[in-house]
């Protein structure tokens, strides 16, 4: 095959495959990369193809092309012409007949399948009157029903469609019948020949009567008989019968009932009415707005932006004549800003409008000028983005505001809208969650994710509110969706502002609480993350942590405990979601949380849910069976269920729906889930490297992420993020070692493991720790990969690296508070930190400063009271040197945490 029909054929495949829109796979480069051809042969031989009508050439920037007969079949249409100003154009050339009317899927729908049935009713179709204020849109409905009849094989191709207005003859009705019904020579003077009427022109074709209202009554009366039987008089000739089978569409202004004949509405079957501009839908408006306003610039072939303001007042203005009125607006609007801008661009600001709209206005708002709000001027090519919506954020968006004012008309209650927002919420979220495109993330998002896991951490933590790590996975998926549009949701948002208001206030309002968290997060978020989300980002995640009555638990509480990131979370979603009801909360806990630690937990969730009559608590390990007989609750039933698997919480959650006690729960479940067990035996024990911190799992967890992330590739060396606590409590017995071969531990303290090299963070970077780490991993690596493992660890392990790393705080300010401290420490006990451990306690600090400001300073400690009889005087010189810290950041450090610091002195 050569070039040039190889190049044909691939843009059919890309046209068959690929949905139509403006994708860089239709455009002359990706298509020339794509056969191995140059750009300039490419777009030779494609516009060959144009000329030829084998291909539709979009002139946007970049150009697209599409292979015509595909693409005429992806759509059911066929193009007439092969070349486009812009994709826009394409599109709206695609639409057929009813398509093209705005509101034909929302305000217009129903009024549009009557039309369709008065075209389509056998033998050619049923009178119908159109009834509607001027400019709402009659004569265009009367034409699509013509195209309509046309389009679907009702009306022969040659068809005519022919209009008359009856309010040009109202003064001459004897001139309007002879037109109307066609006229023999000599029927009255003038009349030289015969002529043949219009309803004749229009036999098997449509005749369209517009302002039928002016059609005097004895010209309505002839009409009568042509309506029964289709057969008419010419006038001047009361003998001879002449036949027409024309379709008859009137249209009137004035209210049928006075202005027609009864027994002329009686001949017309169905009457449809249009509504005004003002009873159409606000984003019916903006989509009319927004159509006439590219239809100009396509006209004028020039790029064109509109003021907010000038926007607004489009938007706001009272149209007495309707989308005719609008559209006159609209252009005469274009001529001014043609008149006096002579650029490539043009520019519609308020004083361009029309003298009426601007003297209409009915208030003056002023605007107080503020750097922040600098009129911004919207680009109309990008106004219908948001029609088109693609993104699920611009959805969500409709789609609430939508709800609210539908829901809001209905006059629902705060709680029904408030459940129906929240439905569309979640639907999002889902979305975020499940949906293949959206699961897998690039490492910039991972770090939003990261960064937002935390500011929501805190911020929930700080409310006191028990929310499911899964939640706030969520939210940060949420974020890192919004950065991804945040230009259209702005765009979005300066099109509704007036209409989101009603429902920011109302959320304000009634769940201020809720408000205040999401405010929190976001102004967080903008502050550490250079994201600037707008207010109605803010209203979702309200709704997100609004508890709705029917989230409310009735008095009955299903629990989820279990240890690990999201597991509990992630349990309950999935319970509540297949059993479309909120019937679990899921706590997250850390894998070494203690039982003490578990129970306050519970206790502040039960707090939040009370008063509870009956509590399943589902958890997953024996070892939390005790904790039942612990948690303060009166005059409640609790019933607890061990290794809790989504099975089992479903299955629970079907009889708490059909409200069986937890007695009668417990013994059904009971004996219904057995477990299954399997060994495999044999498995080679793999190489592994442990990555510990006495600061907690989380730090060592994120040291093992910094030792991985610089290899320069996958390797069979499993860096293994584990607990302090354990491999000192249980030395070489632990169980990770009859797991793991380890090679070598690193971290902040050395746990004294016989046998087995430790490697100190900061000696990591120093050339003896790269050696010792090469020692372990250069088997796997190339020569070229080990200089860049090098090179990875010493960006990697810079101290302020890492704490950015592990704390939200900002590194360079903690370090030096860090620092500080440690001197003054130094100076008051009069010994110094060994060289060989600095790093691991500056890093091991700036951790305490941010767990302490979450409050999850370690509390107790075995053998502290043992600990501080020995060493008061120690512990005061600390806590006295810490205190300039504690003073900072309104902390206070418990005696545990000193003894830790005191370690590594
Ligand atoms: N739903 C719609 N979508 C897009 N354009 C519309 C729609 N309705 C009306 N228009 C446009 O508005 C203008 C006025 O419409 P049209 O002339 O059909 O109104 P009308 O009701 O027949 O007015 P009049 O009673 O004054 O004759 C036309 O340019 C038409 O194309």
């Amino acid at each position: 095959m050569d070039n040039k029909t190889q190049l044909l054929q691939l843009l059919k495949e890309r046209c068959e495959q690929q949905t139509i829109e403006e994708n860089e796979c239709f455009s002359a480069s990706s298509l020339a990369d794509a056969c191995h051809i140059s750009r300039n042969t490419a777009s030779q031989y494609l516009n060959e193809f144009v000329k030829q009508m084998l291909i539709v050439k979009v002139n946007s920037r970049p150009v697209y092309f599409f292979a015509k007969e595909t693409l005429e079949k992806k759509l059911g249409i066929e193009l007439t012409e092969t070349s486009y100003d812009s994709f826009d154009d394409l599109l709206s050339a695609s639409q057929k007949d009813f398509e093209k009317l705005i509101g034909h899927d929302g305000s217009l729908r129903a009024l549009i399948s009557r039309c369709q049935a008065a075209v389509a009713y056998p033998d050619h179709g049923l009178p119908i009157l159109i009834h509607g204020a001027t400019g709402t849109g009659k004569s265009l409905i009367a034409n699509l029903m013509y195209e309509y009849g046309i389009n679907q094989g009702i009306l022969q191709k040659d068809a005519r469609f022919i209009a008359l207005n009856c309010s040009e003859y109202a003064n001459n009705p004897e001139l309007l019948t002879a037109n109307l019904f066609g006229h023999v020579k000599g029927a009255y003077t003038g009349a030289d020949s015969d002529q043949p009427g219009l309803i004749q022109l229009a036999d098997k074709g449509v005749l369209f009567l517009d302002e039928v209202h002016c059609l005097k009554a004895e010209c309505q009366e002839k009409l009568f008989q042509f309506m029964d039987k289709g057969i008419y008089h010419k006038v001047g000739d009361n003998e001879n019968w002449y036949h027409s089978s024309c379709h008859l569409i009137f249209a009137t202004t004035e209210d049928p009932q006075q202005a027609l004949l009864g027994t002329m509405l009686r001949r017309i079957p169905i009457t449809i009415f249009v509504p005004s501009l003002n009873e159409r839908p606000r984003t019916e408006k903006i989509e009319l707005i927004t159509s006439m306003l590219q239809k100009e610039s396509r006209h004028l072939q020039r790029e064109l932006f509109i003021s907010n303001l000038a926007y607004q007042t489009l938007m706001d203005h009272d149209y007495k004549g309707n989308i005719g009125e609008l559209q006159n607006v609209i252009k005469a609007t274009c001529a001014n800003v043609l008149l006096h801008e002579d650029e490539e661009q043009l520019c519609i600001h308020l004083l361009d409008l029309p003298d009426a709209l601007i003297l209409a206005k009915n208030s003056l708002q002023m605007k107080y000028y503020n750097q922040e709000q600098e009129e911004t001027m919207i680009p109309v090519r990008n106004l219908n983005r948001e029609r088109r919506a693609s993104s699920p954020l611009l959805t969500l968006y409709s789609h609430i505001l939508e709800t609210f004012q539908n829901s809001r008309r209905e006059k629902e209650s705060y709680d029904q809208i408030i459940t129906r927002c929240k439905f569309h919420v979640q639907n999002f979220f889902d979305l975020l969650f499940f949906n293949q495109k959206y699961r897998f993330i690039s490492s910039n998002e991972s770090y939003l994710l990261k960064m937002l896991d935390k500011i929501c951490s805190i911020v929930m933590n700080k409310y006191s509110l028990i929310v499911p790590n899964s939640q706030i996975k969520m939210y940060s998926k949420a974020f890192v969706e919004y950065t991804k549009n945040a230009n259209d949701a702005l765009i979005w948002l300066s099109f509704h502002k007036d209409d989101v208001e009603p429902l920011c206030a109302m959320v304000k309002e009634r769940y201020p609480r809720d408000y205040s968290v999401a405010c929190e997060i976001i102004e967080n978020a903008s502050l550490n993350l250079d994201i600037q989300m707008d207010d109605f980002m803010s209203i979702i995640f309200t709704l997100a942590l609004i508890k709705t009555d029917k989230e409310e638990n009735n008095g009955r509480v299903g629990l989820i405990l279990c240890h690990g990131y999201s597991t509990a979370s992630s349990i309950a979603d999935t319970a509540n979601h297949l059993l479309h009801e909120h019937i679990f909360d899921g706590i997250d806990m850390e894998l070494k949380i203690s039982i003490d630690k578990i129970v306050q937990l519970v206790d502040d969730y039960l707090k939040q849910k009370s008063p509870i009559q009956e509590l399943i608590l589902l958890v997953d390990m024996g070892s939390l069976e005790a904790i039942y007989e612990m948690i303060s609750l009166s005059n409640c039933n609790i019933g607890l269920m061990n290794y809790v698997s989504t099975a089992t919480a479903l299955e629970v959650g079907h009889l708490i729906q059909q409200g069986k006690p937890v007695k009668d729960i417990l013994s059904e479940v009971k004996g219904q889930f057995t477990l299954s067990t399997h060994f495999i035996e044999g498995m080679q024990k793999q190489d592994a490297i442990l990555t510990i911190c006495a600061t907690g799992f989380g730090v060592a967890k994120k040291i093992s992420e910094l030792l991985t992330a610089s290899f320069p590739r996958e390797i069979p060396v499993n860096v293994i993020p584990y607990d302090y606590q354990s491999v000192l409590d249980h030395g070489r017995e632990d169980t990770i070692f009859t797991q793991y071969d380890v090679q070598l531990i690193v971290g902040t303290l050395d746990p004294q493991i016989e046998g087995i090299e430790y490697l100190a963070l900061e000696s990591v970077v120093a050339n003896d720790g790269i050696q010792t780490l090469l020692r372990y991993v250069s088997p796997y690596l190339s020569e070229p990969e080990q200089i860049l493992f090098r090179q990875n660890i010493m960006k990697n392990f810079t101290l302020s690296n890492i704490v950015n790393h592990l704390t939200i705080l900002n590194a360079e300010k903690v370090i030096d508070d860090v620092e500080d401290f440690v001197t003054e420490a130094e100076e008051r006990m009069n010994i110094s930190v060994d060289p060989t451990v600095r790093m691991g306690l500056y890093v091991h600090v700036s951790c305490l400063i941010e767990r302490l400001m979450l409050r999850q300073g370690i509390e107790h400690v075995d053998g502290i009271e043992a600990f501080r009889s020995a060493n008061a005087w120690k512990m005061e010189k600390i806590r006295e040197a810490f205190s300039g810290i504690e003073m900072h950041y309104s902390v206070e450090i418990p005696d545990p945490e000193i003894m830790y610091i005191l370690n590594y002195f």
